[in-house]
């Protein structure tokens, strides 16, 4: 099945394999993040959920197809308790310097489904191939509002796969007008940052929102690697940082590295952010992850396999290490996912949350939208992936987080407790591994809820000393 695609792919992950893959492998970077985010209890958030919802991109109200029902089935299936929630430029500012107040009402409306059920909140501003004014028919980009878009003439041909389009000039020249590389439209990231304020002043106030993702796979045009990263985006996102801490002094701020490259396991030149608020610094690193050999049509399986693990395990690195540079930031894979009728596609599902899991990584799987990617089918039928998914792991730990491991009926944590917590730790365990709850081997319970399935414990920070020196003497 060798189409267009097809063969970019081996292309390209030929030579991913042979250059800045295997550079990466040489230099692993650290085995885990540094630092998570932290709830208002002071407990290191993780965060596992999904992507909702690519259905909100060519909406007219810009909202998901997704109801408050979908989120209890969601959250009864899987456990979830976090969400990579769409929100667009288009919807924010419809006319320049006028920002909609009933689309952030209607933000805020599923907010508080998320809320009432104990998740948290990251706000994507969401952008593929722009906007919708690329094209005649507005089917073709989403984010970017038609009066940001400056393409000055240049043409757009309609293209049989959506990712061509980026290369289209039109496209390009919106992007080049946009980071002013043209140096004709200097106030579009100033519009965009201030965009990014008038968001974070309606949810500054609303604890289930804990961060802004600032741009959705951001893409530089006829600028590309390092000098785009360390230039006009690494600009950008101080400008919306700088605008969001007017307003908003507590949520994190989340960076992405261009998605050409990074996504396939090549690394980034990403510039460092300074966090104007007073303490210490809430910028988190929320790459993305999309191995080429994938798209080979051959699944997780045989060479396929090998080339994607071996993508896995460079972006693994060079992600640890722009976390590193970054200022030992949090990170969350804020998207990764597959068509889940590929061989061997379960395997490769078990693959990444592993890696994340080893990695102190939050993970928003891509995406929540029914069809062969996602959780459900059409009818709201629960598919593979809902297994796949359904597996222990930390909510909210109270100390200092490095690793854990999910077995199906096991989940080991390594954290060093932090007695300034005020809240115990909790771990969710799905009924699959766990029928009757759980045992604590090293702390003591608190509770046991068998309806969210959540776990409370609490570790005294003398047995981990002791534990500690136990584990020294051996
Ligand atoms: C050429 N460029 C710049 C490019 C190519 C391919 C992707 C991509 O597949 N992204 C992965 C998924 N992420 C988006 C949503 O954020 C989905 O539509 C993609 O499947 C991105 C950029």
């Amino acid at each position: 099945r060798f189409g267009a695609r097809t063969v970019l792919a081996a292309g390209l992950a030929a030579v991913l394999a042979v250059g800045g893959i295997a550079a990466a492998l040489r230099t692993p970077g650290p085995a885990h993040a540094a630092s998570t985010m932290t709830d208002a209890s002071g407990r290191a958030l993780v965060g596992h959920g999904f992507n909702t919802a690519s259905s909100s991109k060519s909406a007219p109200d810009g909202m998901p197809d997704f109801t408050e029902a979908d989120l209890e089935a969601e959250q009864a299936d899987t456990g979830t308790d976090f969400v990579r929630f769409l929100i667009s430029w288009r919807k924010v500012e419809p006319e320049p310097g006028v920002y909609d107040q009933g689309y952030l009402d209607d933000v805020a409306e599923r907010v508080g489904w998320y809320s009432e059920r104990g998740y948290h909140v990251m706000l994507d501003m969401h952008q593929d191939l722009w906007g919708s004014g690329i094209t005649p028919s507005g089917e073709n980009g989403n984010g970017a509002p038609v009066w940001a878009t400056y393409m000055d003439g240049y043409p757009v041909a309609d293209q049989d796969m959506w990712e061509l389009y980026y290369l289209q000039p039109g496209v390009i020249r919106a992007f080049d007008n946009f980071w002013n590389t043209t140096g004709e439209h200097p106030e579009l990231m100033e519009h965009y940052a201030n965009a990014w304020r008038a968001v974070a002043e309606r949810f500054a106030g609303d604890d289930a929102v804990v961060a802004y993702d600032l741009m959705n796979e951001p893409y530089g045009g006829s600028l590309q690697g390092p000098a785009f990263e360390a230039g006009p985006l690494t600009a950008l996102y101080q400008r919306s940082a700088d605008a969001i801490r007017e307003v908003d002094s507590d949520s994190w701020i989340c960076l992405e590295p261009q998605a050409l490259g990074f996504n396939w396991g090549l690394p980034s030149g990403l510039g460092r952010v300074d966090d104007a608020r007073d303490g210490d610094a809430r910028i988190a690193f929320c790459p993305h992850l999309y191995p080429l050999p994938m798209d080979l049509g051959d699944g997780f399986t045989g060479t396929s396999r090998d080339l994607v693990e071996t993508t896995v395990a460079a972006w693994r690195s060079n992600t640890m290490r722009t976390a590193q540079a970054l200022g030992d930031v949090p990170v969350i894979l804020g998207e990764f996912g597959l068509d889940t009728t590929l061989p061997g596609a379960l395997d490769y599902v078990d693959l990444v949350y592993d890696m994340a899991d080893a990695s102190a990584m939050g993970v928003t799987y891509w995406s929540r939208d029914p069809g062969s990617w996602g959780p459900y089918d059409a009818d709201g039928e629960p598919r593979n992936l809902v297994g796949a998914l359904d597996r222990p792991y930390p909510r909210a730990v109270a100390g200092a987080v490095s690793s854990w491991s999910a077995e199906p009926d096991e989940l080991t944590l390594a954290f060093v407790p932090d007695a300034s917590a005020t809240a115990p730790t909790e771990v969710y365990l799905p009924a699959s591994g766990f029928p009757d709850g759980g045992v604590v081997e090293g702390g003591d319970i608190v509770s046991w809820n068998s309806h969210t399935r959540v776990l409370a414990f609490t570790v005294e920070a003398q047995d981990a000393a002791d534990a500690a020196d136990a584990a020294d003497a051996a």
